[in-house]
Parts: C-alpha cells; structure tokens; sequence
C-alpha cells in the first residue's frame, strides 16, 4: 500500500518503519526541516532501541521517503497516518490544532478518496472533527467522494516501542465504515498473523479506549506509591507486599512498582485530558484527580529525602542524579521525575552532577544557564558524577545502574547516602557497604555506625 505518515516523532516514526518493514511504501512528513534533513542522512532524531536500523534499511529499499511538507508528490495515498503531537493547552485539554491543521491541509491537497488515520491521542469526538474538516474541503472543492477517517490509537511504550508495534497486545480501529476496516485489517494482517487482536468499535470508543488505559495504569501506579507511603510509617517493605499482590492474576505484576512517580509525554497529559473532558459535561473524576496529585507529591519524593538527610544544608551539598529519561529505554525527558528533582536543586543552590545514557543532551540543552554556570554537570561516566557526592539520586532504572561497583562508589563519594528512586537496591547488600539507603516504602537499613561517620 501506499502510506503517508504525518508526524515523525516517537509514534510516527516507529509506525513508518514498521509499516515500511512489512513492505509497505511510506512517505513521511515533518514540519521540523532538520528533523527531516537529518532522516534524510540517515540519521534518527529520536533514540529508541532498533529504530535506526529499520529506517536505514527501508530508506535504502525506497520504502521510505521523508519529506518536510505534504507537497503535490504525495496527492494519492491508500491511508495517511496523523500522528503529530496533541501537547496539554494551560487548561489541561489536549491541544488538538496540529491535527485539526494537518486535516485542513490534506483536505485541500488529497485528489483521491483516502482512509485518514488518527493515530495520535486525542479526545473522544477529534474523528469525527476531523471527517467535517474533510467533507467540508472535499464539498468545496465538488469532488463527488468522501475520505473515511478511522481512529487508531497507538499503545506503544518508548524504549519498547518496535516490538510493540510489531507484536501488539491488540489494535484498536474504530470506524463505521466497512470499506476502511477491510483496508486497515488488511494494512495491519501482517503484525497480527497468529493471533487475531483487531477489535474493531465506533470511533468514539476507540478514542476513549486509549484514554482509560493510560489512565488506569496511572491509577495502578499512584495506588501503589500511596500504599508505599503507609508502608514508610508501619514498617513494612512495599517490595514484599507488590510481589505478595502481584502473584494474584486478578491484579497481575504490572505497574505495581512504587518509584519516584510516573513521568512521559502521555500519563501526565493524558491524565489531565481526561479530566478536563469530565468538566466539559460538569463531571468530576475524584479518583483520577487523586491519581494526579498523588504523582505530584511522588516526584518530590527524592527531594524529601535529601532534605531528611541534610535540612537546610543541602544548599552547600553536591547531589549526584543517575538517569534523566522519563523511563529507561528512551531519551525523552518530557515530564521526567528528574527535571523536578533539578528544578528544586538549582532552586536551592545545589550542585547537581548528573549522568544518564541517552538523555543526557536533551537535559543540557533544557538548562543552558545552570550548564553554563557549572552548577548543573552532565558526565558520560556514571562514576565521575559521584566524585564528591552527598548523595546519589537514581531516578531511572536503566540497567547499568542495577550492579554498581558498591565499593568504588564509596570511595569517591563524599558521604554514602543513596535516595533510591526506583527501588533498585536491596538496603541490606547497599548497607553492607556502608550506605545510608532510602528506598520508596523500604524499610531504612542503616549503614554501621563506623562506615556511617562521613554522613554529616
Ligand atoms: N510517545 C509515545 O510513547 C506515544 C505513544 C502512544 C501515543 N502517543 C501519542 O501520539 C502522538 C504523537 O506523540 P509523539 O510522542 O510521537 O510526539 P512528538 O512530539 O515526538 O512528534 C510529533 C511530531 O509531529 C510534528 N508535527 C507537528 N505538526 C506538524 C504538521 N502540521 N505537519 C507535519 N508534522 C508536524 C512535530 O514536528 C514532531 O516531530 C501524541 O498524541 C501522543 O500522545 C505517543
Ligand atoms: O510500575 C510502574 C510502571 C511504570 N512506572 C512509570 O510510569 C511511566 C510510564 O511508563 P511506561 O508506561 O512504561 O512508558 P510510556 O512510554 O509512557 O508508555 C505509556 O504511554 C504510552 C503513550 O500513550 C502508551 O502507548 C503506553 O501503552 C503506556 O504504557 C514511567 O515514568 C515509569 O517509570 C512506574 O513508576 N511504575
């Protein structure tokens, strides 16, 4: 098929290559000039695991194409994919201009009959704005047809994303239309060969469908960290207590896992989303009001902790903060639990020396002024950023950080306290060590007093 995808962020450019890898000819468009220039070179604008090579692979077949606008060249298309961004406007509803601006353009621009996709998230009726926008253009301009616009949200996680795409749990479309499920199963038959996950609905459920995920395991999360909150003051280690519950199917593993809050270009916004498409029809949500500000206070976990350690003086300390990246995996930093903990760090007058894989440049290029002044340092070694350390914050549970050389990590900090966001260390194997270890709902295992002696 002949596949256009508008939007070459996290979703459009996994969609793309993936589309392109099965055979597909997928043209791409960006609005970013140099997010276009450095496609083009072969180069990805975003980092996620196995995405360069299947655009260098495709890009090489001719599969793939990039282009900065939507031209003439790509007047005739089988389906155009919309996934540009739908950020949070300052009331908290999403922002859906991009989309409705992209809709104006391909009105004006497609001279065949297209199914237009809505892969980005957006509230429930956005579909069928887009239809009107469509049927108005196509009206104005007297062709006698009609494109047919289908909602297909997209479920991927960054860091995972191919294999998500390429093995879905399943594929939501919603659309009333016949002719455009028969197309989309037939575009999406190659992702689910053994397995048959379409479900097909009205396109309003479609797009609601998308909204309740994100927002229940939101819910899972910010449960969980309260639970871990109760845990703090009764003694008990919320790790027994997520596997204790975990084991029980009807509950299940998944996004139990007390941290430093959930962050991302989708829990938080879509979060808020939601619940401004409550007030539209004079609703509350209390549940998911709660969820949100649960997370709020969550990201400021880590600061709690240094301040429990150093009150007032951690305006003197240096803090060393290991992952920036919302998640591992990925080097978006959008909403991350570690652009709070910097925020207030820098408020405070601390030095924040910081390391994460990836994610690293975005955070230099978000603080010019604190890099500039040396008070926020980015090293491309874990261990660098300790020397001289207060504290270690970790932030992100990349893999690197699961099995640390303890014992060096001691001798290059100035005092051995480690907040842990992520609950990645067991407190007894780090207090062994001689670490202060602050875990999320851990119980505190402090160090023995000898080895605790450099903790002012
Ligand atoms: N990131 C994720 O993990 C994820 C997963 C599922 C769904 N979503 C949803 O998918 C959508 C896209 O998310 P994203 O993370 O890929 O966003 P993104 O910000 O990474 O990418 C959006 C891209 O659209 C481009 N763009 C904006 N207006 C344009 C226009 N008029 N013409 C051409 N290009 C234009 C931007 O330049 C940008 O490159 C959002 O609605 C998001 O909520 C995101
Ligand atoms: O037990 C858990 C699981 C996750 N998180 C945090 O939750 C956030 C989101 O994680 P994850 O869901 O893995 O990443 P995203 O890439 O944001 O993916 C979510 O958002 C996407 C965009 O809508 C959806 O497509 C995905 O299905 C949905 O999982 C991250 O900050 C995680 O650290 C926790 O704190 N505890």
């Amino acid at each position: 098929m002949q596949i256009t995808v508008i939007g070459c962020g996290y979703v459009g450019l996994v969609t793309a290559a993936c589309f392109a890898e099965m055979g597909n000819r997928v043209a791409c468009v960006d609005a970013d000039e140099e997010r276009i220039a450095a496609l083009q070179r072969g180069m990805s604008p975003i980092y996620e695991p196995g995405i360069e090579g299947l655009l260098q692979t495709n890009r090489r077949a001719g599969r793939l194409t990039f282009h900065p606008q939507l031209g003439p060249g790509l007047s005739h298309s089988d389906i155009v994919f919309i996934a540009v961004g739908t950020p949070p406007a300052l009331d908290g509803s999403a922002d859906i201009s991009q989309i409705l601006g992209v809709a104006a353009q391909l009105g004006v621009l497609l001279d065949s009959p297209s199914i237009v996709v809505c892969k980005s998230t957006a509230p429930v009726g956005t579909a069928c704005r887009v239809q009107a926008i469509l049927d108005q253009l196509c009206q104005r301009r007297g062709l006698g047809w009609q494109h047919r616009v289908v909602s297909n949200p997209e479920f991927l996680k960054e860091g995972a994303a191919i294999d998500d795409f390429m093995r879905p749990d399943r594929i939501i479309l919603g659309t009333e239309d016949a002719d455009a499920e028969r197309t989309m199963r037939q575009l999406y038959e190659p992702f689910v060969r053994n397995h048959d996950r379409i479900l097909c609905m009205p396109r309003r459920a479609a797009e609601m469908t998308k909204y309740v995920a994100n927002t229940f395991l939101a819910t899972k999360i910010s449960f969980i960290n309260e639970v871990a909150s109760l845990c703090e003051l009764l003694g008990v280690d919320v790790e027994e207590v997520r596997k204790g519950i975990g084991a029980d199917p009807r509950i299940g593993h998944h996004f139990i896992y007390a941290g430093c809050g959930y962050g991302g270009s989708c829990f938080p916004k879509d979060i808020r989303a939601l619940l401004h498409m409550a007030r539209e029809h004079d609703t509350e949500l209390p549940i998911l009001t709660a969820v949100e500000q649960r997370n709020q206070a969550q990201k400021g976990w880590p600061l709690r902790m240094l301040r429990k350690v150093y009150g007032e003086r951690l305006a003197g300390c240096t803090v060393a903060v290991w992952g920036l990246s919302f998640k591992p995996g990925t080097d978006d930093i959008r909403d991350a639990p570690s652009r709070e903990l910097i925020d207030e760090l820098l408020a405070a007058g601390t030095m924040v020396k910081a390391f994460d894989p990836v994610a690293g440049d975005n955070i230099a290029r978000a603080y010019p002024a604190a890099v500039a002044r040396g008070q926020l340092q980015l090293f491309s070694d874990p261990y660098v950023a300790l020397n001289q350390a207060d504290a270690l914050a970790l932030l992100t549970e990349w893999k690197q950080f699961r099995q640390p050389d303890f014992a060096l990590m001691a001798q290059l900090m100035r005092a051995p306290v480690i907040i842990d966001g992520r609950n990645q260390y067991d407190p007894a194997v780090v207090g062994a060590h001689g670490f202060r270890h602050l875990g999320v709902g851990r119980l505190p295992v402090d160090a023995p007093a000898p080895l605790l002696r450099k903790v002012v």
